[in-house]
């Protein structure tokens, strides 16, 4: 069940939703806590609605599939902040972290980097920031992935985008990238795409049984593509 552009109700009831998915959240620390301003008044007992939580967007896709490209975009129009989680793993790599040498050879592989180091940066990340409104690019790239996020951040994404491509597009894209990185060959293409269907598919299936999931055509060119996602934001404006 893929929910199409059309239907934005999951916008609408946005917040109710976010309510729930905070109380149930039983343990972990709750990266939401140091954005909200909401103050308990006792003697009312009520929330106040001074409440400031983060908007936070999975990008999902496949290699090559444009999730990059596609939140440039939608950053200059609606304001996000980019996260990308494989640039957060690359600057791990450049800065030298312990981690380092492993992110690289993960990344050489087209493996998936183990779920604490990653939810560990987006969540520095999140926390660096001033903005209340997210686009988490190529994270979560497993169930695994997603059920750790959702145990440290304490919450799940509000909007979840697949940029569906057909995958003689996805590796014509990736090897004409020509931006010198070390996945960017026919070999770790391969991989990449026998862990998309393997450990990717099954979170998008996940989001789409959730009604969360905006599935977009990602064929033609970057300008039509952004047609077809800016409907997804425009009702946050
Ligand atoms: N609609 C498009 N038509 C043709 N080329 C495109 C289109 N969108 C993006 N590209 C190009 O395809 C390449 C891959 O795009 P991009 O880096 O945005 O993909 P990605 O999904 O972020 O990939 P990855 O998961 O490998 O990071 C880039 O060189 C980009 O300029
Ligand atoms: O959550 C993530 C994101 C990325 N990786 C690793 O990085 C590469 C490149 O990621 P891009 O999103 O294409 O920039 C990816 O193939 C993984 O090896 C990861 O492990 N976890
Ligand atoms: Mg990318």
């Amino acid at each position: 069940m893929w929910r199409r552009v059309a239907s934005l109700s999951p916008l609408v009831s946005r917040s109710k939703s976010r309510l729930l998915d905070q109380v149930q959240v039983a343990n972990g620390f709750n990266v939401w806590q140091v954005f909200s301003t909401q103050v308990l008044n006792p003697t009312e007992g009520g929330v106040s609605d001074r409440r400031r939580t983060p908007l936070v967007t999975f990008v999902l896709g496949g290699p090559g599939s444009g999730k990059g490209t596609q939140c440039t975009r939608i950053v200059e129009t609606f304001g996000f902040t980019h996260l990308s989680a494989g640039d957060l793993l690359r600057k791990e790599i450049s800065s030298n972290s312990e981690n380092g040498s492993m992110i690289l050879n993960t990344i050489r592989e087209g493996k998936i980097v183990p779920s604490e180091v990653t939810v560990k940066l987006i969540q520095k990340a999140i926390e660096a920031s001033e903005n209340d409104r997210f686009l988490i690019d190529g994270f979560p790239r497993s169930e695994e992935n997603r059920i750790a996020y959702e145990r440290v951040i304490g919450a799940e994404p509000d909007i979840v985008l697949f940029f569906d491509c057909p995958v003689e597009e996805m590796v014509k894209r990736v090897l004409n990238r020509n931006q010198g990185r070390v996945d960017d060959n026919i070999d770790t293409v391969k991989e990449r795409l026998k862990v998309f269907t393997e450990l990717n598919l099954p979170v998008i299936k996940y989001y789409s049984e959730k009604g969360k999931l905006y599935k977009i055509d990602a064929t033609g060119s970057e300008d039509e593509i952004f047609e077809r996602v800016r409907p997804v934001f425009a009702v946050l404006r």
